[in-house]
């Protein structure tokens, strides 16, 4: 592997960049649109039933080139071998990051430690082909003969976004008539609540935890198990009720578990990459396996593709760059995710936990603090909703927040009407930030309405909408199970190229255990087990004072 220099900002490239873009300053996107009427050929890649239309970008074909050059700076060719060819690419816990290997074809070889994995994952697949087809033929059934008529899914994180977004998103595809709930939150009441809607008899819990170990999922399982035993009082029965998948089978076994029913997840896969995986359960029990085979060939289109194409053609690297240029050369503290799509209305949750989880970093490969920002903050939600929202910021508001837009070009559902609205709002965001309105063209509107020129002076500022603001947009023909795949690899890569470039390592999340370690010193401390050793700050102190008081500890 090409060893690139741990900080990229001393990098002449990045200079370049830097430089490049205060050329680009005085270059209105608007400008470059009228200057250059196939703008919008060239700045467009199609891979994998997607379609990228990147023309209403802060660039030019020297930004481009620019940008591809700080790419191969960073060593981006061979750290993509590295990451697909299963390298310990995780420096920090010494493991591969091989999501990509959970969609190769069966015919196919990846080594960890001398082992093609490809053959595990594929008799992993079929285990799960087994049990989904004993669910929906009813000849895997609950304790007292019934079928199952629900699924609670009991996770948290990677554990549990994944498959809550893609049963969401695939929806039109459920074929088996069985509902799925999702628990997460350390919130009781998210258990009580599903609780409340199931009956014993004909649900199955599955424990989703790479870890077993995760405090939220082992609460949630316990009060579930409990519930259950509770009220069909017989404990042999959670046998065939509770289905594990977990790398940790032996804490598993002891939550009681049968071994039998325990699927497998591995080291070499994280936690936010792991929907191919069993963790997928959720979505094959709901979709059918046809159809979860169907997501894993879709994002393996993507794979290929992001290990294929030249940079400047490879979605992925594309999306990857223009986050980069935004974040770190036109200080975009932000990254707006917008789909014009019901169905992916849970898209934005799942990429906060896959970018900012991956690439939330301070320090690079080699523990050096980094030199520049890294991931940005992710956010957004469903169009047009958001137009009576935040869209007011994104238009006029002072800072710069670069959105992907997402929209299918066909609607499952008998909207056609509906669908040509809700194109005509995606379009007509991103020409918005695109043109924007100058004071010119504000006057104009408002002398159009018979207004007093001291009106019109009053109020034209306040209409003017800057523009140059930058937007993608992803386009499918229809959300499929291919095309879901597709789109959902494409982010991963997205996220990996940034950490290359930030010289980061995208596969830990150390952060997250801080927050874990203190909760377990105040647990016992607002329980009152140890009184008189409030031996935080003052703050924490107080708090922990109120709580007990209010609930009479
Ligand atoms: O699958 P597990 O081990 O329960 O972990 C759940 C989530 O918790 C995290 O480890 C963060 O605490 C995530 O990375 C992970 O997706």
């Amino acid at each position: 592997m090409s060893s690139a220099p741990a900080n990229p900002t001393s990098l002449p490239e990045w200079r370049a960049l830097e430089q490049h873009r205060d050329a680009l300053l005085s270059q209105p996107m608007k400008q470059l649109f009228e200057n250059d009427p196939t703008r919008a050929d060239r700045y467009f890649i199609e891979a994998a039933g997607l379609a990228l239309d990147f023309s209403k970008n802060r660039l030019n074909g020297d930004t481009l080139e620019a940008l591809m050059a700080l790419a191969h700076s960073r060593g981006l060719d061979a750290k993509r071998a590295a990451l697909l060819g299963g390298e310990a690419v995780n420096n920090t816990e010494h493991r591969p990051a091989l999501h990509t290997a959970l969609r190769q074809p069966v015919d196919t070889s990846v080594l960890v430690n001398g082992q093609n994995v490809v053959t595990e994952i594929h008799a992993t697949l079929d285990r799960m082909e087994h049990f989904v087809s004993g669910v929906t033929e009813k000849s895997i059934v609950g304790y007292s003969g019934k079928a199952f008529t629900d699924i609670v899914s009991i996770g948290i994180g990677g554990s549990y976004l994944g498959p809550k977004l893609v049963c969401e998103a695939l929806q039109p595809f459920q074929r088996n008539g069985i509902r799925c709930h999702f628990v997460a939150n350390m919130d009781g009441t998210d258990i009580c609540e599903t609780l409340r809607k199931i009956t014993p008899e004909t649900t199955l819990f599955l424990v989703q935890s790479k870890s077993f170990r995760t405090q939220e999922t082992l609460a949630n399982s316990q009060v579930a198990r409990q519930w259950f035993v509770a009220r069909c009082g017989d404990e042999s029965a959670i046998a065939k009720h509770f289905i594990a998948v977990t790398a940790n089978v032996a804490a598993a076994r002891e939550f009681g578990i049968d071994e039998d029913h325990v699927f497998p997840m591995w080291d070499w896969v994280g936690g936010r990459y792991s929907l191919w995986s069993a963790i997928g359960l959720p979505i094959a029990l709901t979709l059918g396996m046809a159809h979860f085979r169907a997501l894993l060939a879709g994002a393996h289109a993507m794979d290929k593709h992001f290990a294929e194409a030249p940079l400047d053609q490879n979605l992925p690297v594309v999306m990857a760059l223009l986050s980069v240029w935004y974040n770190n050369f036109w200080h975009a503290d932000t990254h707006a995710v917008i789909p014009y799509d019901h169905y992916l209305r849970s898209l934005p949750d799942y990429l906060q936990q896959l970018d900012m989880e991956s690439n939330g970093k301070g320090v690079d490969k080699q523990g050096q603090p980094v030199k520049t920002d890294t991931g940005p903050v992710i956010w957004g939600g469903t169009g047009s909703n958001g137009q009576h929202a935040y869209h007011q910021l994104i238009h006029q508001g002072t800072r710069l927040i670069p959105v992907d837009f997402i929209i299918p070009l066909k609607t499952h559902n008998p909207v056609a009407h509906h669908h040509a609205d809700l194109f005509a709002n995606c379009l007509s965001q991103s020409q918005a930030m695109m043109a924007g309105k100058s004071l010119g063209e504000a006057r104009a509107e408002l002398a159009d309405t018979g207004l007093s020129a001291a009106d019109i002076d009053r109020l034209a500022p306040h209409k003017v909408i800057p523009g140059n603001k930058p937007s993608n947009t992803l386009i499918m023909e229809q959300l499929t199970p291919e095309t879901l795949g597709a789109l959902i690899a494409l982010y991963e890569h997205r996220t990996f190229v940034q950490g290359v470039i930030w010289g980061i390592n995208s596969f830990d999340q150390w952060g997250v255990e801080l927050g874990k370690q203190l909760g377990a010193k105040i647990l016992p401390q607002l329980m009152g087990d140890r009184m008189n050793e409030l031996d935080s700050d003052s703050s924490t102190n107080h708090l922990i004072r109120m709580f007990r008081s209010a609930n009479g500890v």
